[in-house]
């Protein structure tokens, strides 16, 4: 299904608004928030221009396809020329494109910022109300600290005792040498007394993890500490992340369980499976592909990660971001090794639908620069504008030594950034 708002010639402005200092995040309404920030850089957007929805194997080049006419079709303004300004097109694709559904928004007002140059775009009709003389205004600060009330949890698709079965099938399924590594997820339900404002999450996201790419699309909102990949002319980057270790409110103690994890055994197979994931489904679009041969270690204030930063040049003759994302999703730090054995087993045993937890999020410009990350750490706000109900996701690669108690904790612990953030 697809939809296409406007018939008539686009109107895209981009106006400079020079050093602003104020967060992006402020500025957004409450309904339909779009974002994609970081270290208080980025984009949020808000308002339809045009819409697609799609699924299917090829949504994502459907997408791409689409994004070009819709461009093609606009006249647009844009003394800016930064990543980020002109036309852009906010995505969220699902896990699985032949179970779920990609949603993809050119928002009617855009509010970027890049190397502290800040700007806003407009879509619209000519003269239309969406066009160049939207106000951008700043929302109440109270709005982002109303309390949402008492929180209450229950399961999600399948409960935690069940979740560690399906765990200790999964490591008898890799014992079996069917494949080498799985992702396995479960997701929480959440309802709270009052209503969930977007912005109240999002704004402590962003506050709590800045080295996190703090993202909305669609009512599925997060901070990633994931980036699938980004262009940005012909230079790609992704921030491949597998293995996680816990943290200590302890200094010392946090300090033994640093040590334990940069040397765990499995946690650097988990991470190799991931990298080679990606450095092999991107190598073929690359003149050169510069991957670290160790990992680093990323601390968050909930959990540690091994982390490998990866960057290449982009051969000329090469495909559009979203057909580079296609390409490599999904790597083994949300499917698993070999894919298509991983993808298979997680059909048919997680027991949950994972909808668009853990697929690309981000966003593309009309120049073919962007940023996706993974919808990781995220929820997805279920109850509709002014609802007070969200789905919570969290998922573990599993491998031949996987402990199912230790990965439920791990979820418990990935859960927790985005429960720190609802709670008052
Ligand atoms: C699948 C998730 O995390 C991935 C990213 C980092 C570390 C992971 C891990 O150690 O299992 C996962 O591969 C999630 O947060 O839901």
């Amino acid at each position: 299904m697809s939809t296409l708002a406007g018939t008539t010639t686009r109107e895209v402005v981009t106006t400079p608004l020079g050093q602003r200092r104020s967060d992006l995040l402020t500025k957004l309404p409450a309904e339909g928030a779009l974002a994609w920030v970081r270290g208080g850089e980025g984009l949020v957007g808000w308002g339809e221009a045009a819409r697609l929805e799609v699924s299917g194997p090829d949504s994502l080049a459907q997408a791409e396809r689409w994004f070009a006419r819709w461009c093609a079709e606009a006249h647009v303004v844009d003394p800016v020329q930064l990543p980020g300004s002109g036309p852009v097109l906010f995505g969220s694709a699902a896990f699985d494109p032949e179970r779920g559904t990609s949603v993809f928004v050119v928002p009617a007002v855009v509010l970027g910022r890049r190397d502290g140059q800040t700007w806003v775009t407009t879509t619209g009709a000519p003269d239309g109300p969406d066009g160049a003389d939207h106000e951008v205004t700043e929302f109440p600060a109270q709005a982002a600290d109303t309390s949402i009330g008492r929180l209450s949890y229950a399961d999600g698709a399948v409960d935690a005792v069940t979740w560690c079965g399906v765990v200790a099938a999964a490591v008898e399924r890799i014992a079996a040498g069917e494949l080498g590594k799985v992702v396995l997820a479960r997701d929480v339900l959440v309802t709270a007394d009052h209503p969930l404002d977007p912005r109240r999450l999002l704004l402590r996201l962003a506050a709590r993890f800045p080295s996190c790419w703090t993202f909305a699309v669609d009512g599925l909102l997060g901070a990633t500490p994931e980036l699938l990949l980004s262009r940005t002319g012909g230079v790609v980057e992704s921030r491949v992340l597998a293995g996680t270790g816990s943290r200590a409110a302890d200094p010392a103690a946090d300090a033994v369980l640093a040590e334990a994890f940069a040397g765990s055994a499995k946690d650097h197979a988990e991470h190799r499976y991931a990298i080679d994931s990606l450095a092999d489904a991107l190598r073929p679009f690359c003149t050169d592909l510069e991957v670290p041969d160790e990992p680093s270690v990323l601390t968050l204030p909930n959990v540690r990660h091994l982390a490998s930063d990866v960057r290449g040049h982009l051969r000329a003759d090469g495909p559009g971001l979203l057909a580079l994302v296609d390409a490599v999703h999904p790597t083994a730090a949300v499917g698993g090794a070999p894919t298509g054995a991983a993808l298979a087993l997680i059909r048919e045993i997680e027991g949950m639908d994972r909808g668009r937890y853990a697929g690309p999020v981000g966003w593309v410009d009309g120049r073919g620069d962007g940023e996706f990350g993974l919808a990781l750490r995220c929820a997805e706000l279920t109850g509709g504008a002014g609802g007070a109900e969200a789905r919570l996701f969290a998922g573990c690669g599993i491998v031949g030594d996987s402990d199912p108690m230790a990965e439920l904790a791990e979820t418990q612990a990935k859960l927790a950034a985005v429960q720190a953030a609802l709670q008052d």
